[in-house]
């Protein structure tokens, strides 16, 4: 595996999902394409790249392919690899199946590892097998196309990801990061029996609870609340949280869901402001999965959004997470906001 890994480029900006896939497979297959030539002409323009792309490179480069309704019996090692849109908007890159397991490359998650049947739920019903040879060539992709741009234009206009520069200080970054140095204990999630947190291969950071009364912190409330527009007694007390080399969060809503019933007892959480403590580290990007975008960190960077949509359901555009550092430290300052008062921080 760690091998594996070591075929993986990495997509880092919203668009390149496609291109990242291609190289990926490019650097597997030892072809001599560039990854320049392969992330400047296959990235799909100002919209997110399409799957149509996968098909495109194949025939410029003369590689046999075929494109296919993604059907269970495709997921065997002698079609492999193949490319496959994923639920998400996001196209993988199929590489071995083993004990009912399907090993893939996502753009921006590495090399992943999901039982088949779950994997062909996620799966939008679209397959490129690669250098199958007897298979005749077909275009399948126009209808997609269209789809695909509807869906995405529906998702810019119904849900925003707001980013602020210099919400924080560089000495008040170093201040926050300073008053949570002595604090952190292994960051958990909700239980799944919905009592309760445990730890979780999930999220494999620390945590600081930043409980004590300080007006420092207080005043960070104060301008999160402002930021959005809310009471400053909406916000939890501040967490903040620091990952080393390897660590992640991976995809998840803020929200509870509703088995969740003791965190909800507090309350449910309605809004999150996420701010960058440094930014001198590799990886470790803010993924949105849904919305194919990757926020990079930056010293003193707020990023907002909200984890319900209008129904106040846990809306999936939500689902973010935070990628894996691949080199330094990083540190991020939660301030999550619920319907309820929280001021007991007072
Ligand atoms: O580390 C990140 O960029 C995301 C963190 C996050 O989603 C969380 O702590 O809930
Ligand atoms: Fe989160």
């Amino acid at each position: 595996m760690e091998k594996l890994l070591d075929k993986w480029v990495n997509q880092t900006n919203w668009n390149e999902n496609i291109a990242s896939a291609l190289a990926t497979f490019c650097k597997l297959e030892n072809l001599e394409i560039s990854k320049k030539t392969i992330f400047e002409n296959y990235i799909g323009g100002e919209k997110m790249a399409n799957f149509s792309e996968v098909s495109r490179f194949c025939t410029e480069w003369g590689i046999d392919h075929i494109g296919l309704n993604f059907v269970k019996k495709h997921l065997d090692n002698q079609f492999l690899p193949a490319f496959v849109l994923m639920d998400k908007y996001h196209t993988v890159l199929v590489i071995k199946i083993k004990n009912d397991e399907v090993y893939f490359f996502d753009g921006v998650r590495g090399l992943i590892q999901e039982s088949i049947d779950s994997f062909f739920e996620r799966s939008m019903g679209h397959i490129v097998l690669v250098e199958v040879g007897n298979y005749k060539k077909e275009a399948y992709y126009q209808k997609h196309v269209k789809e695909e741009n509807e869906r995405i234009k529906k998702i810019s206009d119904h849900f925003s990801v707001k980013i602020i520069d210099h919400f924080l200080t560089s000495e008040e970054c170093d201040l926050l990061k300073e008053k949570g140095e002595s604090l952190y204990v292994r960051s958990q999630v909700s239980a799944s029996e919905g009592n309760g947190s445990e730890i979780s291969s999930i999220r494999t950071s620390s945590s600081a609870f930043l409980v004590q009364k300080d007006s420092f912190f207080d005043d960070i409330r104060e301008r999160a609340a402002q930021l959005i527009n809310l009471n400053k007694e909406r916000f939890e007390s501040i967490q903040l949280t620091s990952y080393t080399k390897g660590q992640l969060y991976d995809a998840h809503s803020d929200a509870f869901a509703d088995y969740d019933t003791d965190a909800l007892k507090e309350g449910q959480r309605t809004d999150t402001v996420l701010v960058y403590l440094n930014d001198d580290y590799e990886g470790g990007g803010t993924f949105f999965p849904y919305l194919n975008k990757i926020i990079k960190a930056k010293k003193g960077r707020a990023v907002t959004w909200k984890s319900l949509d209008e129904n106040g359901k846990i809306d999936p555009l939500g689902t973010h997470g935070g990628l894996p550092v691949m080199n330094g430290r990083k540190y991020i300052c939660n301030l999550w906001a619920r319907n309820t008062d929280q001021s007991n921080w007072k």
